[in-house]
């Protein structure tokens, strides 16, 4: 079942149109990226294509039907400052569960450890608190991941070894995933085609 977005057009109360008529097919286990300068609009496109924002024209369907408001969302969002995605005030195992206790396999994936589960957000670095974010994202009822500069604040081993575990979940569940990044290398390499907003 693809992801579509139909002639979407999205503007901030009576601000300038940010894009109008957009759109975009994803398949089953497609990786695409999607770039455009700074401001263009593509955080704000990823929150429409994952139902957190409703398009002022055009709509969102997964295998030609619109996503329904209720119950989880097939399409994840994961976005560049983790310490803004999660309650602080709840302990990292209660954040994780938000979306249904991920298995242990997936979180040996992500590097996870057991220790840090009975911690709050603050007690844990951006790059670690990226790694629940990205469990939380991948429960079993999500179809397509958006990782919105999910790896941009992180060093290059980190890097690496998120997007590995990533894709490995990915191709074992023919996930798709649309990549937003301003580091060209990155979506050359994880890519198999790229669009501009
Ligand atoms: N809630 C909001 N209300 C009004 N304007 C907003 C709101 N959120 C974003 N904008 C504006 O909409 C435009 C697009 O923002 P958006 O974050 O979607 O762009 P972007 O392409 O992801 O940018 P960047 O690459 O810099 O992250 C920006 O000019 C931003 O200031």
């Amino acid at each position: 079942m693809q992801l579509e977005a139909n002639n979407v057009g999205f503007r901030y109360g009576n601000g300038p149109w940010l894009f109008q008529g957009v759109h975009l097919t994803v398949e089953p286990g497609e990786i695409v990226g999607l770039t455009g300068p700074s401001g263009r609009g593509k955080t704000t496109f990823c929150r429409i294509l994952s139902g957190y924002q409703k398009p002022l024209e055009g709509n969102i369907t997964i295998g030609g039907i619109p996503v329904s408001s209720k119950g989880t969302h097939p399409v994840q969002l994961v976005f560049q400052h983790p310490e803004k995605a999660v309650n602080p005030r709840w302990k990292m195992e209660k954040v994780l569960n938000e979306g249904g206790r991920p298995d242990q396999e997936l979180l040996d994936l992500l590097g996870i450890k057991q220790e840090w589960l009975t911690r709050y957000p603050s007690e844990l670095s951006g790059g670690e608190l990226q790694r629940f974010c990205i469990a939380r994202a991948l429960g079993s009822h999500t179809r397509f991941l958006i990782a919105d500069e999910m790896t941009t604040m992180l060093d290059a081993i980190t890097q690496a070894q998120l997007w590995h575990a990533v894709l490995e979940i990915a191709k074992k569940r023919e996930m798709g995933i649309i990549v937003v990044s301003h580091e060209a290398k990155l979506v050359q390499r994880l890519c198999q085609r790229v669009i501009e907003l």
